[in-house]
This record gives structure tokens, sequence and C-alpha cells, in this order.
């Protein structure tokens, strides 16, 4: 696929399915992550990569910091007690997240301490990362969706996948092959968003 072509039919995919992107494919996405502008030249990103009984793993994860954090909130509201059938309700709706597609990246902070590189410098780099994989999955025929969401500034997330105190997840990009051939979506005008200097 031609770059501008890419560039300007990009789209996300929110019903994906196998097969992921195989072992080249993925490398590819992988190099496409590292190769996004980086003030210093930091790396201050991180890529979980996660299929097979990963996706169970998360999944677990997804329980254990929400079944925390309905309980901790009951506590705090002291008198009330958990609403049993709003509990399993939500339990089960996170178990089946990571299952919306056969693969997930998560793309997280690695923040380094630099004098001329703040961190928010450093957030923008790692969304960048989720971009280039998500492009580069487009380009090679996969569809893609990057999502966050509560869980993903949730802290018994964030330590559960590893990340050092004070680190940021900056998306779940979820991949796969699309359920059905995506309708393309219309471009969307940019005058509104412009202003010109001459
Ligand atoms: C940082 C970030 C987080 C996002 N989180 C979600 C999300 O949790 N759920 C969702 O439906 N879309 C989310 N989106 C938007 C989708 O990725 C997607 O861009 C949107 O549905 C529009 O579709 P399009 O990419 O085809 O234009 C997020 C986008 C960004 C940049």
């Amino acid at each position: 696929m031609d770059a501008i072509e890419l560039l300007l039919q990009r789209q996300s995919t929110p019903m994906l399915t196998d097969p992921a992107p195989n072992k080249a494919d993925l490398s590819t996405l992988l190099s496409a992550g590292m190769r996004v502008p980086d003030h210093a030249g930091l790396k201050p990103w991180h890529f979980h990569v996660i299929s097979g009984a990963g996706l169970q793993r998360l999944s677990d994860l997804y329980v254990a910091a929400t079944t925390i954090d309905l309980t901790t909130k009951a506590g705090l509201l002291e008198g009330t007690s958990i609403d049993e059938d709003a509990f399993n309700e939500k339990i089960a709706k996170v178990a089946k997240m990571p299952f919306r597609a056969p693969m997930m990246i998560v793309i997280s902070t690695q923040y380094v301490e630099h004098n001329k590189v703040p961190q928010q410098e450093q957030l923008i780099a790692a969304g960048c990362c989720a971009q280039a994989m998500q492009m580069a999955a487009f380009s090679l025929g996969y569809g893609a969706m990057w999502r966050t969401g509560d869980l993903a500034y949730n802290e018994t997330v964030k330590t559960g996948l590893g990340l050092a105190a004070g680190n940021d997840i900056a998306g779940f990009l979820y991949l796969g092959t699309p359920t059905k051939a995506p309708h393309s979506k219309p471009a969307k005008d940019f005058q509104a968003n412009v202003t010109y200097w001459n």
C-alpha cells in the first residue's frame, strides 16, 4: 500500500478474529513501533505482546484489579454492601475484554529522567508507537483498534504488567483480522481544525 494512501485511509476495526499477525508481520509491527520520533533517543516505551494463554493471564489480572476496585469502593462507603449481580456482571465483562482479538500489544511508558525531555513528550512518543503499529498492521491487511478505558489507568493492572511506579499505559492495541470487510469511513474535513499564518 502506498504511504499516502495508508495515511488517508487508516481506520480502526473493532471486530477482530484469527489470524493474528504472524511472526514475520509481528516483527514488522514492532520495528515500526520502534521507528517513531524519539527526543534524545530514550526509547521510553515498552510493548507487551499478548496472545494465546497470555490473553487468559491478562483476563485474570483484569478480574483481580476490578475485584480490588469494587470491594475497596464498597469499603469506603460506610454502610453499603456490594450489589452481587452488578459485581458479577462487571467481572464477567472485564474477563472477556482481552478476548476481543487474538492478539494485543500493550504500549506502556518506561520514563527516563532527562533534563530536556519531560514525561509528557515521552508519553506522546509511546502514543506514536501505538499509531505506528496500527498503521503497519493496516497496511499488512490486518485490523487493529487502539483502546484504553479504566483498566489502562488501574494501578493493579500496571503493577501486574510489571510497570515501574509512575509509568503509564498509552494504549491497548487489539490486533487480528477483520471479521468482515470494513466500510471505508469518509474523510474528516480539516478546515475547522487549521489556522494559517501566512
Ligand atoms: C489514546 C486513545 C484511547 C482510545 N480508547 C478507546 C477506547 O477505550 N474505546 C474506544 O471505543 N475507542 C477508543 N479510542 C478511539 C479508537 O481507537 C478509534 O480511533 C475511534 O473509534 C475512531 O475510529 P477510527 O480510528 O477508525 O477513526 C482511543 C483512541 C486513542 C487515541
